[in-house]
Formats: structure tokens, C-alpha cells, sequence
């Protein structure tokens, strides 16, 4: 008898203020290079590092998210982080979703820039074992350069850049998208037509 394939589940999490082609255009690269079944999108109801500036209700992110990703195969959507609410710690969705798929194998994909970090992460001894953390290097970016500078203490640079996977470069962000919005500069084609049509709709970034 055929032996069943372990389950891959990625998970990207981010603020997604609003979500933008970068952001699609990077987790189809993140499907096809580690040959994922599903991709999960985890809007945080508060980013730790992100504290200092709170972005729209989460119920709004959660709704473009879902008319971004509708369409897409492999693409869902977690509310996990908005229901359990306050500042959204990685360790705490992965236990949650190791909980949730028990048997399969999870992946947390994170850009270059976040993971010179990752040391200093909650739990991040635990968060190391207990998911496969994938760095996306962007097209311009020196892997081994940002390795040398980084913070990680040794063991984990080797461990995480043996796994970085290589994305498109796009340059967009989702401040550029709320500054462009404010400024009454058009944000079509950085962001899908559907989401262009519910941030008009409800009058966000204004
Ligand atoms: N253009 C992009 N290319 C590759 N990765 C991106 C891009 N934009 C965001 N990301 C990654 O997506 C994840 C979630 O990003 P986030 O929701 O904070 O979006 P952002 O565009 O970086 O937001 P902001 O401009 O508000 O900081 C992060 O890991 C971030 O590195
Ligand atoms: O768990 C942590 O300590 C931690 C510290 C920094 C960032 N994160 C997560 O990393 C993801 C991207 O964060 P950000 O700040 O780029 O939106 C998002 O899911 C955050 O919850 C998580």
C-alpha cells in the first residue's frame, strides 16, 4: 500500500494593513518552493514589534485577507490570533495549530529582516523545535552578509539559512499603501481589485 505523504502547512503571519501583491505574490513562491498544501495567513491582532502604531480593526484585515486569497487553491485564512486577542506571540498559533493538525508538519515562513531577530522571539527555543522556520530571502539580498551581522547565536544561523528559500522582489508594503491612500494616490494593481474596492468601500487608511 502507497505510504500517505505527511501533510506541509505553512504559516505566515504578519499584520496585513491591508494585505498587498507582495505579500500573494511571496506565499505562492513559499507554496511552490516547499511544495505546501496549504498555506495559512494569520493576521496578528497585535505584532510584538509593532506595538507603537495600531492598525485597522482586525475584523477589517481578516476580510480582505479572505477576499485576496478566495480564488487561490492553497491559500487560507486564521482568525486564531484575532480571537485569542492582546499581543500575538508565534509560540502560542503554533501550539494552537500543532494542536489543530495534529501529524502534519508546519512551517513558518518569515522575512530575512524579521529573523535576525527570531533570538530574541517569545519562546523561541521552543517556537525553533517545535516548527521548521523558513527564512525568504528577497532577490537583492546577501543571505551569508545578513548571517555574519546578525544577532543569532551560532547553531541557528546555520540551521535557518540551510532552509532560506529565494522570493521575488517586490518592493511594496502596506505603509506605502496607507500613505499612498491618505495622500489620494490610487493603489490599484499594489493590491487586489477586491480589496481596492473594500478599503473605498469602507473608507479605510483615510
Ligand atoms: N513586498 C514584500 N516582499 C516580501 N515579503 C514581504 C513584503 N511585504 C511584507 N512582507 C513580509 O510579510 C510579512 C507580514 O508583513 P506585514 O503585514 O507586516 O506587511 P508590511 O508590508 O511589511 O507592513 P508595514 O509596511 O506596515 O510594516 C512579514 O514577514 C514581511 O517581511
Ligand atoms: O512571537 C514573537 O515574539 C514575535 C516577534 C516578532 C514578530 N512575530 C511575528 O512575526 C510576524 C511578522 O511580524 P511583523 O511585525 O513583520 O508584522 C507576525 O506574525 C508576528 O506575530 C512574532
Amino acid at each position: 500500500m502507497e505510504e500517505k505523504r505527511t501533510e506541509r502547512i505553512g504559516i505566515f503571519g504578519g499584520s496585513f494593513d491591508p494585505v498587498h501583491i507582495g505579500h500573494l505574490i511571496v506565499a505562492q513562491d513559499a507554496v511552490e518552493q516547499l511544495e505546501l498544501d496549504q498555506l495559512i495567513f494569520v493576521p496578528a491582532a497585535v505584532s510584538p514589534l509593532k506595538q507603537d502604531r495600531a492598525p485597522v480593526d482586525g475584523r477589517h484585515r481578516l476580510e480582505m485577507l479572505r477576499l485576496a486569497t478566495a480564488d487561490h487553491l492553497r491559500f487560507d485564512v486564521s482568525d486564531i490570533e484575532l480571537v485569542r486577542g492582546g499581543v500575538s506571540y508565534t509560540i502560542d498559533t503554533i501550539r494552537q495549530l500543532k494542536f489543530e493538525h495534529p501529524g502534519a508538519e508546519l512551517f513558518f515562513i518569515i522575512g530575512m529582516d524579521s529573523m535576525v531577530d527570531l533570538h530574541r522571539w517569545h519562546c523561541s527555543k521552543e517556537l525553533l523545535e517545535s516548527c521548521t522556520v523558513v527564512p525568504l530571502a528577497r532577490g537583492g539580498e546577501c543571505p551569508g552578509k545578513v548571517a555574519a551581522e546578525s544577532g543569532l547565536p551560532s547553531g541557528w544561523k546555520e540551521k535557518l539559512f540551510s532552509r532560506l528559500i529565494r522570493i521575488h522582489e517586490i518592493e511594496v508594503s502596506a505603509s506605502e499603501i496607507r500613505m499612498r491612500i491618505a495622500e489620494g494616490l490610487s493603489i490599484q494593481t499594489l493590491v487586489p481589485p477586491e480589496v481596492e474596492m473594500y478599503i473605498a468601500e469602507h473608507n479605510l487608511y483615510t
